[in-house]
């Protein structure tokens, strides 16, 4: 039987961090005790976020190691490079942490500071860290002390190549990922180029040359295939506020193999257990208002014209599989609850 949990929030004023206050304020098993701010210490949490006037009744805190002393588990929702100062501490006092920034993600040091542009001040806790993708690690997630929340492209475009990948059935050199994401995956800081007037009726392609997440999508992928993959990911932004949708493409490396129906089969048998991935029937594509506010993950399998390369169609909402409900889900693993718990509902219709 899940017992109550303490939990502190560093990064409550983000949209990531709000998203956490939503769920958590509705799950049995948590108690959020303390909530970070820098720029909003002393004010109350409904003063930022209105919708949490008597939801959550209390003010930001500096972020601090001794503010959350009085904790048993604490999110991290804050930019990269932050999280690392504090989570060797945080352990050391027996917390259990979750870290929804990319401190944790990738295994070698190296690489990520390569990626991150800063050397990572505690390497030796990488290894510690769980991945925290339930539908490929549910038990070590579940032991972990540390979990690292994936990035929220590597969630839509892993589960979408997964079973392709598991069942040895596409060339892994071959992969190709085209992700849409909506401009909430830019976080709340102002940007000039996130502004309404930048960026309304108009769509384009960034990160083109290299993007953070294509070294932890190789990765995970790449554990996958037991090896090295070949991937080419481009990332773009549509004026929406939520979603990512990810188109992806691999070749079928016998073109015998995989008929539609095979592979409507092995997608839906890969998935049938799991509660936040959906399969959608042969002939659909997801949308992304179909996942918006929830935590699931829906797509679907072609194989255009019969040819040799599948196509996947997988859709998220950044914010809550990709982000907040997603540590709720590993949330749920460490502590013993019921996967869905507080995650069960769909998002608002339409
Ligand atoms: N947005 C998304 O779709 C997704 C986000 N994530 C990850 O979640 C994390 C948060 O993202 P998001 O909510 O979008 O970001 P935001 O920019 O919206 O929020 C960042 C939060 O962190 C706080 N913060 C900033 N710097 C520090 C610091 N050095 N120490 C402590 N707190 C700090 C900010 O408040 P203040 O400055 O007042 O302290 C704010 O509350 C990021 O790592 C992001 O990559 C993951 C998947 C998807
Ligand atoms: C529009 C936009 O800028 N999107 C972000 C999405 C990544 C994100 O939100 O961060 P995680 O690594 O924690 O998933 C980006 O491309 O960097």
């Amino acid at each position: 039987m899940a017992q109550l949990q303490r939990i502190g929030i560093v990064g409550g004023t983000g949209y990531a961090g709000a998203e956490l206050l939503r769920l958590l304020s509705a799950h049995p098993h948590a108690e959020v005790v303390a909530v970070t701010s820098r720029g909003d210490a002393g004010t109350p949490v409904a003063d930022a976020y209105p919708q949490l006037r008597g939801v959550i009744d209390l003010d930001f805190v500096e972020p601090s190691t001794a503010n959350l002393v009085d904790c048993d588990i604490v999110f991290f929702a804050t930019p990269h490079a932050a999280a690392m100062h504090d989570v060797p501490a945080l352990l050391e006092a027996g917390k259990r942490v979750i870290d929804l920034s990319a401190d944790f993600r990738l295994k070698d040091a190296d690489e990520w500071a390569a990626w991150y542009g800063v050397e990572h001040v505690c390497p030796e806790l990488i290894e510690r860290a769980a991945y925290g993708m339930p539908e490929l690690n549910r038990e070590q997630i579940a032991g972990a002390d540390l979990v690292a929340a994936p990035g929220c492209y590597p969630t839509a475009v892993v589960l979408g190549f997964k079973p392709l990948i598991d069942a040895g059935l596409v060339d892994a050199a071959s992969l190709i990922a085209d992700a849409k994401t909506g401009v909430s995956g830019a976080g709340k800081s102002l940007k000039p180029g996130f502004l309404f007037a930048e960026m309304q009726e108009s769509f384009k392609a960034y990160g083109v040359a290299g993007h953070r997440h294509l070294p932890e999508i190789r990765q995970t992928l790449g554990e996958l295939a037991g090896g090295d993959v070949g991937l080419t990911f481009v990332p773009h932004l549509v004026p929406m506020i939520r979603g990512i949708h990810a188109t992806l493409y691999a070749r079928l490396s016998d073109s015998n193999a995989g008929s539609a129906d095979a592979l409507q089969a092995l997608y839906e048998n890969a998935y049938a257990d799991e509660p936040f991935v959906d399969v959608l029937p042969a002939g659909a594509a997801p949308e992304t208002r179909h996942v918006r506010g929830g935590n699931m993950c829906r797509m679907a399998v072609h194989r255009p014209g019969g040819g040799d390369t599948v196509v996947v169609l997988s859709v998220i909402d950044n914010l809550i599989k990709g982000a907040a409900g997603q540590a709720v889900q590993c949330f749920n693993l460490m502590i013993g609850a019921d996967e869905n718990c507080a995650l069960a509902a769909p998002g608002p219709l339409p």
